[in-house]
C-alpha cells in the first residue's frame, strides 16, 4: 500500500497560497479538514491536475504524477471525483451512467460492479433517471461511477454538503461500509466533525494553506475540537460492551472509564467516536449517586481559559481528555484550579458518535 507524497508551493493569483508537504495513507478515507478558504479543493483540483503547478511533487500509486515541472495530463490521471451536486448524464439511467464508467474504466482490478451495487444499495435505481432520484441517491450513483472507473484516488468534495439532514443520515451508513471496504485512497473534504469522526482514519487539518495538524483522530482530536475555540468538543474513541435494549442505552469502554450511549442499534465490540460539547460536560467535587446524569467520571483539571462568556477547563479524565465549559459563577464556587481533582458529569444524551 504506497501513500499518497505531495509537496507544493503553489500561489495563486489571488495572493492565495497553498504550501504543504504531507504523506497521506494509501488506503481509506483522509478528511480534508479546515475553515472556508484553508485551500482544501485547491489542493484536490491540484492532485486531479485541474490546478497547475510549476514545481511539485505528486506520487500516487507508486507513479509520479508530478515531479518536479514534469506533470502527468489530467487526461492520464485515474482519478475518480465526486463534488457537492452529482454530476451525473440527465440523459442516461442510473445504469446507462454506470455503464458509462465501465466502459472508460483504468486497466487494473477494476471494482465489481455488483459489489458497488450492493455497497452503494442502488440495485433498485438502475432504472431510473438523475431527475426521478433523491440528492442521496443520485450521490450514491456518483460514488458508485467514481468508483467503477477504476481510479487509483478518489476526491470527495464535500458530497454531503448540498443534501439536508436526514438524506446525510441515510447515505452516511454507505460511506461507513464504503470506508471499511475501499482498497483505494479517499481524500474526503468535508466541514462536519460528525462526518469526519465517522469516516476517516486520519485528517489532514488545513488553515490558510498550510497543514495545521495531521494524524489519526484520536492524534489530531485536540486541535479538532478546538478548532472554533467558541465551540470546543472532545472526541473520545470507544467500543460498545454491552447493550441494554430495554432501556435504550449500550455502554461502552472508553479509556478507564464505563460510558452510557443513548443509542439501541449499536452492537457489542463496535468501535465508535463519541463527541460531546464543552457545555454539556459539567464539573462537581464528589460523584453524585441521587442526579439522573449517568456518567460520571473522575477527572483532573488541567488548564483553564477565562473566555468572555464563561470558563473553558481542559480536563484528563478518565474516558480521556475532555473540554468543559461552565459559568464564571460555577468555577469561583468550585474555587476551580489546576490539579485539582472532581467529576466530570455528561449526560448519555449529550454523547453523540
Ligand atoms: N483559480 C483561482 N485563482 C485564484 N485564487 C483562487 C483560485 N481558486 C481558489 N482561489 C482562492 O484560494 C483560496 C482557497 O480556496 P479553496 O476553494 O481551495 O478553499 P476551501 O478550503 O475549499 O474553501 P471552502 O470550504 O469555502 O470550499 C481562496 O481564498 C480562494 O479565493
Amino acid at each position: 500500500m504506497s501513500q499518497i507524497e505531495i509537496e507544493l508551493d503553489l500561489p495563486l493569483s489571488s495572493g492565495f497560497r497553498l504550501a504543504l508537504s504531507s504523506q497521506m495513507p494509501g488506503q481509506g478515507f483522509t478528511g480534508i479538514f479546515g475553515p472556508s478558504g484553508s485551500g482544501k479543493t485547491t489542493l484536490l483540483r491540484f492532485i486531479a491536475g485541474l490546478q497547475p503547478c510549476h514545481s511539485a511533487i505528486l506520487k500516487v500509486a507508486g507513479q509520479y504524477w508530478q515531479q518536479g515541472k514534469q506533470c502527468l495530463a489530467v487526461h492520464k490521471r485515474p482519478v475518480g471525483y465526486v463534488f457537492q451536486e452529482a454530476s451525473l448524464f440527465p440523459h442516461l439511467s442510473a445504469q446507462g451512467n454506470l455503464d458509462y464508467a465501465i466502459k472508460r474504466a483504468w486497466p487494473g482490478k477494476a471494482p465489481q460492479v455488483s459489489d458497488m451495487i450492493e455497497l452503494l444499495g442502488i440495485g433498485h435505481l438502475l432504472k431510473q433517471f438523475p431527475h426521478q432520484l433523491s440528492g442521496g441517491e443520485r450521490q450514491r450513483i456518483a460514488i458508485a461511477r467514481a468508483l467503477l472507473i477504476n481510479p487509483s484516488v478518489l476526491l470527495m468534495d464535500e458530497p454531503l454538503a448540498a443534501l439536508d439532514e436526514a438524506r446525510k443520515q441515510d447515505i452516511l451508513p454507505y460511506l461507513q461500509a464504503l470506508a471499511g471496504e475501499i482498497a483505494i485512497p479517499v481524500l474526503y473534504v468535508t466541514h462536519s466533525v460528525s462526518e469526519l469522526s465517522k469516516l476517516a482514519d486520519e485528517v489532514v487539518m488545513l488553515h490558510k494553506g498550510r497543514v495545521k495538524a495531521q494524524g489519526t483522530i484520536s492524534e489530531v482530536g485536540d486541535a479538532l475540537g478546538f478548532s472554533d475555540p467558541q465551540h470546543p468538543f472532545s472526541i473520545l474513541p470507544a467500543q460498545v460492551s454491552q447493550t441494554h435494549p430495554h432501556w435504550k442505552l449500550v455502554s461502552v469502554q472508553c479509556h478507564k472509564a464505563r460510558l452510557w450511549l443513548a443509542d439501541s442499534a449499536l452492537k457489542p465490540g463496535t468501535p465508535v467516536r463519541l463527541q460531546v460539547q464543552a457545555r454539556d460536560v459539567s464539573l462537581s467535587l464528589s460523584a453524585h449517586q441521587d442526579s439522573s446524569i449517568l456518567n460520571i467520571v473522575p477527572a483532573v483539571v488541567d488548564n483553564m481559559l477565562n473566555q468572555e462568556d464563561g470558563m473553558l477547563v481542559r480536563l484528563h479524565s478518565d474516558a480521556g481528555p475532555l473540554w468543559a465549559k461552565i459559568s464564571l459563577r460555577s468555577a469561583e464556587h468550585l474555587q476551580l484550579h489546576q490539579g485539582q481533582r472532581l467529576h466530570a458529569q455528561i449526560k448519555s444524551m449529550a454523547l453523540t458518535r
